[in-house]
């Protein structure tokens, strides 16, 4: 069918309308006639993928990676950076409006300065390619692994990396992992810093030969090397297995950020665009007020809190992943921080108990895309806090919490594009406690 597409929809697809029902079109942009076949027929809205272009928007261009389609990680790549801005500031407003009802100012995205080789880290498949062992990405939705050549969004040095290690597996004949075996290899996940690259190779239940080893630590670059064990029987959502063994280098890698020296072992979260990262940290220093007592919650390796520690008497980070504890707590003695501790823990449990022994007037939140949850959200009602800074990665989650916090208004926003190429957009929202 023929369609005009009217505006930017969430996921970087064109939204048209077929008898007053929206219509979401793949590979579509705003302004566009294009040929669309529907895919899916659901009760309030259609699926649609581009058949034809029929009239291109002028910020369409030819997607510069052949495997874009199958890929899925980059859907903005036929976009042009003008485009994709417009995009995400849209799917920001529209968010706000849609579920927090706010139609004040936002503040003009913080661009990515380099919209190609940004990424830090990667999480890449190993597949049996024709009797080698080969290396690539799950198709979107899918269990099938598309061959990657090449990724422009990853860090050069990665990719340097990637191909290396892969050709050092190879020589050892190196095989993908079998369920049947239990053996074999399954992901390769690293995290690069500074030219310095921490790698994990996470692979059924089995030894890594001692060459393998000294042929990767003797790639340039790499200082850090991990194998993590996951066997047949575990969770396939998480990327790595319940056993953790240092193989050789150093156990932890060091990123710098705003003049803090932060380590991170391989489970710890970290920004996946440092420069950007850095960015983001410095709007949430300038944001936060002096205060009597400050929370992170959501802190990772404690970056924020540790950079917030001048504002506060007292700062306390709260995380659920131990190791990230580990590193927040050795970060704060490293960076010669007295006044910052950190808790192992669920976010709404901890600030519930911190409450009662500290007195906290601000928050600063960073949760993962799902946002805040119940626990959380009660535990910041049940608070006298009078200014939450939220870090969100997810607009739909955060203007959805933000509507039912209604005791504070928005003060200020400013969306920061970490990962340019898909329609993904960071926030930060500055709120304060209304007037009563
Ligand atoms: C988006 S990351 C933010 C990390 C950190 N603020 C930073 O800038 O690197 C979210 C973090 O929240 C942690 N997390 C997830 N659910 C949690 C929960 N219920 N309570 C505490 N931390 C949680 C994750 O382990 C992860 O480190």
């Amino acid at each position: 069918m023929k369609l005009k597409i009217k505006k930017w929809g969430i996921n970087g697809e064109g939204i048209a309308y077929y008898k007053k029902k929206p219509v979401f079109v793949m590979g579509a942009l705003p302004d566009e006639v294009v040929d669309a076949e529907v895919v899916e027929d659901r009760d309030r809205y259609l699926l649609a993928e581009t058949k034809k272009v029929l009239e291109a928007s002028p910020r369409r261009r030819k997607p510069m990676c052949g495997i874009w389609k199958e890929c899925g990680g980059c859907p903005l790549m036929h976009v042009d950076y003008k485009g994709q801005v417009r995009m995400k500031e849209a799917s920001l407003k529209e968010a706000l409006k849609k579920y927090a009802g706010y139609t004040g100012p936002i503040l003009p995205v913080l661009k990515n300065p380099d919209v190609l080789a940004y990424r830090n880290a990667c999480k890449l498949r190993f597949f049996n390619d024709d009797g080698k062992l080969g290396i690539g990405l799950y198709e979107k939705d899918s269990t099938h692994v598309v061959k990657m050549e090449r990724c422009l969004v990853h860090e050069k040095e990665l990719e340097r990396v990637r191909v290396d290690i892969l050709k050092v597996l190879n020589e050892h004949h190196a095989k993908a992992f079998s369920k049947r075996d239990d053996a074999g290899y399954r992901t390769l996940v690293m995290k690069s810093f500074d030219g310095k690259i921490q790698v994990v190779l996470v692979t059924g239940a089995q030894e890594i030969e001692p060459e393998v080893v000294q042929g990767i630590m003797a790639i340039e670059g790499v200082v850090s090397l991990w194998q993590s064990v996951k066997s047949r029987d575990e969770n396939e959502v998480d990327v790595f297995g319940k056993t953790m063994i240092h193989l050789a280098g150093e156990e932890k890698i060091e990123v710098q950020v705003c003049g803090l020296k932060l380590h991170l072992l391989p489970r710890s979260f970290f920004q996946l665009n440092t420069k950007q990262a850095q960015r983001l940290y410095e709007v949430v220093r300038e944001w936060t007020p002096k205060s009597k007592g400050i929370v992170e919650a959501y802190c990772g390796i404690g970056a924020m809190a540790l950079l917030v520690s001048g504002k506060a008497k007292e700062v306390v980070g709260i995380e659920s992943i131990a190791d990230a504890v580990v590193n927040a707590q050795e970060n704060a003695k490293q960076n010669g921080i007295e006044n910052v501790r950190f808790v192992c823990g669920d976010a709404g449990v901890e600030l519930k108990k911190i409450g009662q022994t500290m007195p906290v007037d601000t928050l600063i939140v960073d949760p993962p895309r799902s946002g805040l949850n119940a626990q959380m959200r009660e535990a910041i009602r049940e608070s006298k806090i009078e200014t939450i800074l939220y870090v969100s990665c997810n607009p739909s989650t955060l203007a959805k919490d933000i509507a039912d916090l209604k005791a504070y208004r928005i003060v200020k926003v400013q969306p920061v594009d970490m990962f340019s190429q898909t329609p993904h957009v960071e926030t930060v929202v500055l709120m304060s406690r209304k007037e009563k």
